[in-house]
């Protein structure tokens, strides 16, 4: 997949595409990462990419024409890729924006990519919005200085979902939120750390006792903290019989 990233701060992208268990897919572009800086499209002499917003008020806005040069741009280069997978989406980050989900996600991974618009200052002119996002997306109900970091968690979460990237094609499916519960608790060395054993289920090896003992405590983890992903994950189909006798045996 390809994903382009228009930002003011390109620099903000390298070291994380070079990290860590998504690399790979970095550098072996199944996952093409292009940075766009939108600063190389501010024409006039001062490359202005912000002015002072109508009505008056603190901050800056972003320019409509410095972002539609840039767009073109980006369209034209994607001509190809597009003709062949569909138009990609441009997609805004903002608080205003759909919370990003883990099935948000999973339908991202599997599609053509998008590019990235991230958003500086007090944002972006409401009529390059209006002419041009398809979609607008947020991590949660915070305010960032940008929208670079919920751009990066996007790449992280759908570079993971392609195939190959995660060594272990099932640690994945370990990952909470894959099946749509919160995750089991981990442990590893020393087995003895003062009186904080490890669960001895866990020293077993006996993979089915230890495969239960890990769903129950997912279970138990999503009814104490999201009882709401429960029923989530109930219509989904995503729990079964033993999942719903635990259920009831922990009184849920
Ligand atoms: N909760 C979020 O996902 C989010 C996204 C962008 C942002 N700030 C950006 C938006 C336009 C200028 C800075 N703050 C918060």
């Amino acid at each position: 997949m390809r994903i382009d990233v228009l930002t003011l701060f390109p620099e903000l992208f390298q070291p994380f595409l070079q990290v860590g268990v998504t690399r790979r897919a970095f550098e072996s572009r199944q996952v093409d990462v292009r940075l766009w800086p939108l600063r190389e499209h501010a024409t006039d002499n001062y490359r202005r990419v912000d002015d002072r917003p109508y009505g008056g008020g603190p901050g800056m806005v972003m320019l409509v024409e410095p972002l539609e040069r840039a767009l073109a741009a980006i369209r034209a280069d994607r001509a190809d890729t597009d003709a062949v997978a569909g138009r990609a989406p441009l997609i805004y980050f903002s608080p205003a924006g759909a919370p990003l989900t883990q099935s948000r996600v999973q339908a991202f991974a599997s599609g053509p990519g998008a590019i990235l618009l991230c958003g500086r200052y007090e944002g972006v002119d409401q009529r390059f919005l209006d002419r041009h996002v398809d979609e607008e997306v947020s991590l949660g109900d915070f305010v960032l200085s940008g929208g670079e970091l919920p751009a990066l968690a996007l790449i992280d979460a759908a570079t993971r979902l392609q195939p190959g990237v995660l060594n272990d094609a099932a640690s994945h499916q370990q990952d909470s939120f894959s099946d749509g519960l919160l995750d089991c608790p981990h442990y590893s060395r020393p087995e003895r750390l003062g009186d904080a054993a490890v669960p001895p289920v866990l020293l077993s090896g006996n993979h089915a006792e230890i495969a239960r003992w890990r769903r129950q405590r997912q279970l138990e983890a999503t009814v104490r903290r999201r009882p709401d992903l429960i029923e989530a994950a109930r219509r989904a189909g995503r729990l079964d019989v033993a999942d719903e006798r635990w259920l009831r045996q922990i009184g849920s």
